[in-house]
């Protein structure tokens, strides 16, 4: 049973893909046409709360949001949302990519209307939902611009804006400031919480970057390297609403080892493997 405050319920969940025809990995050493990524994922997420999950590249992190989102299925186990397996794409999740994902031929209110457009929302409701998101971003007076006459951060900002203005009960973010100056990245770091703060819907958020990692979040995910699991959970107890300058703390600092300490042996093992299939390829 799925206790009741909570909004995403992992359960045992594995994922294995089978490669292209022609393709093969190697795995322990044997040579495989299939590629196991996730390896019984458990992990329980309460309303209202922002979780970041870090764990080695190609680890199965993306993998694990399209799963809770219903855009990819499981080989086994389940993923809930509110107690109800997620078996297709789930109506309440939206999802914020590291590429931008705009319409380039709609302008940004144009962008975030069309989340409410497919959900039949009316026209007037729309435009002044999609306004009130994009204020709440400080993109008044770029209503009216199309995405190339926009910065990396300012589509970013749009992006996030579209997929609030739905509002999700869930919100999955894929490295959505990976892609980002330091300074802009650090801007929408805070930008993000205040308005969190505001909404406090569930938050999943995916970071190679373990300061973004515990400065956002209630708890940090660590995940192993592939096949994937929950290898640690570390709970931030770092007082809200956070400042940038809490990075210089040594709170922040014990924080910032102790992720570390828990990712340290999964990136390793992850380089390994990489170098092994690439001998192997070679
Ligand atoms: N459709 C697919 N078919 C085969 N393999 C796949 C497929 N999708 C993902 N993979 C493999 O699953 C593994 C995990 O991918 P995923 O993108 O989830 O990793 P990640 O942890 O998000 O990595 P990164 O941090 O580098 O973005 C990778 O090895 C990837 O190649």
């Amino acid at each position: 049973m799925t206790a009741l405050a909570n909004r995403i319920s992992v359960t045992d969940l594995h994922k294995t893909f089978r490669l292209k025809p022609g393709q093969t990995v190697r795995v322990d050493g044997q040579i495989s046409d299939r590629i196991k990524v996730l390896s019984g994922v458990d992990l329980e997420i309460q309303k209202g709360e922002f979780v970041t999950l870090v764990g080695p590249s190609g680890s199965g992190k993306s993998v694990l949001l399209d799963i809770i989102a219903g855009l990819t299925d499981a080989t086994s186990g389940v993923a809930e949302i509110d107690g109800r397996a997620v078996t297709s794409p789930h109506r309440d999740a939206a999802y914020v990519f590291q590429q931008y994902a705009l319409f380039p031929w709609r302008s940004a209110l144009e962008n975030v209307e069309y989340a409410l457009e497919v959900r039949g929302v009316a026209k007037a409701e729309r435009r002044e939902k999609a306004q009130h998101f994009l204020s709440l971003f400080g993109l008044n007076g770029f209503e009216d611009r199309y995405p190339s006459q926009l910065s990396g951060g300012m589509q970013q900002r749009v992006a996030i804006a579209r997929a609030l203005a739905t509002d999700p009960q869930v919100l999955l973010m894929d490295e959505p400031f990976a892609a980002l100056d330091a300074q802009t990245r650090d801007i929408l770091q805070s930008e993000l919480l205040r308005i969190w703060e505001q909404i406090k819907t569930t938050v999943v958020f995916v970071t190679h970057s373990i300061d973004e990692a515990i400065f956002l979040a209630d708890r940090v995910v660590v995940m192993t390297a592939r096949p994937a699991a929950v290898k640690e959970i570390i709970e931030i107890d770092l007082p809200r609403p956070r400042d940038i300058e809490i990075r210089n703390g040594d709170q922040f600092n014990a924080y910032r080892a102790r992720v570390w300490n828990a990712l340290r042996d999964e990136v390793r093992k992850a380089q390994r493997d990489w170098q092994l299939a690439s001998s192997y390829n070679g």
